[in-house]
């Protein structure tokens, strides 16, 4: 299948002068449509930076980022304008409190990349964001359905559109940056650890509402976790980043029961799911630390 979301050989460097450091060294990674990859690694191993790079929000020093086919890692300017504008790729944070206004109702951010993007309706009376849309071309009746349609999507009631983020509980308004996200109809989500900051029921809910997506959108989708629990009986496929490099990857179940890198280890021993009754071995994960630990970085 053709990729949807093609890295490779991404090399990425951060910071100024002297103290500029290469985070990522040379990172392939896929996802085709309707796959969810979970990209999972330790704190500062780089996800983040991937993220940003695919969004084209960093600049490659090598390699290249493809969406759909087309090169994006060398758009500057009104290209990549264009390209961001476009809504092929949506981010979804994990703390949906800072991405969401709180000046804005859901109704509004739900409809804003609408907004943005304009559209061909036929005017009429508005107010708020969506009096920017009817200069742009969009109904509040238009509006109103397609806020409707993509709150539907996600299991919101529809009763919250006109309640404001900090009315609303932390599993609804990650449903509502998540409904924000796919109301511009994306190819891909990358999600940034979106259920971190959730109970353990939400969490599920989540995950399945992202499982349900792929499935009717056909969306690709890059799941950003430190979590590997948290990506079995969702993700497909898993990608271990560790020190900016890719050093596992597999399916799902290859990752779980079968994997080879220590530190793909070290985080198996950690998922309560997937262990028997008894607690991990203390000596196994040690052992496994050490190793990691032996592990020098990547040299540049
Ligand atoms: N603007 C920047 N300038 C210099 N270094 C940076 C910059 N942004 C991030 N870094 C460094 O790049 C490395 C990777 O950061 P990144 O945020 O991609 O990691 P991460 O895997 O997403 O971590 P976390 O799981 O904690 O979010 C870190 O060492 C970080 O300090």
């Amino acid at each position: 299948m053709t990729a949807l979301l093609d890295v490779s050989g991404l090399h990425v460097a951060l910071g100024r002068g002297r103290a500029r450091t290469e985070i990522l060294h040379g990172v392939d990674l896929t996802v085709a449509p309707g796959e969810i990859v979970g990209l999972i690694g330790e704190t500062g191993s780089g996800k983040t930076t991937l993220a940003r790079a695919v969004l084209g929000l960093v600049q490659a020093r090598g390699g290249t980022v493809s969406v759909d086919g087309r090169e994006v890692g060398g758009l500057r300017g009104r290209a990549l304008r264009a390209f961001r504008r476009s809504g092929a790729v949506q981010y979804v944070f994990q703390d949906p409190l800072r991405s969401l206004d709180p000046d804005r109702t859901v109704f509004d951010t739900l409809v804003e990349g609408l907004v943005v993007r304009g559209g061909p309706g036929r005017g009429g009376p508005v107010r708020g964001a969506s009096e920017n849309a009817a200069r742009r071309g969009h109904t509040r009746a238009e509006l109103r359905d397609a806020a409707h349609r993509v709150a539907r999507l996600v299991s919101l009631p529809i009763e919250l559109l006109d309640k404001h983020p900090g009315e609303l509980s932390g599993g609804q308004r990650q449903r509502v940056a998540i409904a924000r996200a796919v109301a511009v109809d994306p190819r891909l989500l990358i999600c940034d650890e979106p259920v971190s900051a959730l109970d353990a029921s939400t969490r599920i809910t989540v995950l399945e509402l992202l499982t349900r997506l792929r499935e009717t959108r056909d969306l690709g989708v890059l799941l950003i976790t430190h979590d590997l629990g948290s990506l079995g009986g969702v993700a497909d496929r898993v990608v271990v980043l560790y020190h900016g490099q890719v050093v596992e990857t597999g399916t799902t179940e290859e990752i779980l029961l079968a994997p080879r890198h220590p530190y793909t280890r070290l985080l198996v021993t950690s998922v309560p799911s997937i262990r028997d009754e008894q607690p991990p071995d203390p000596e196994l994960r040690r052992a496994l630390r050490e190793e990691v630990r032996a592990l020098a970085a990547p040299s540049l």
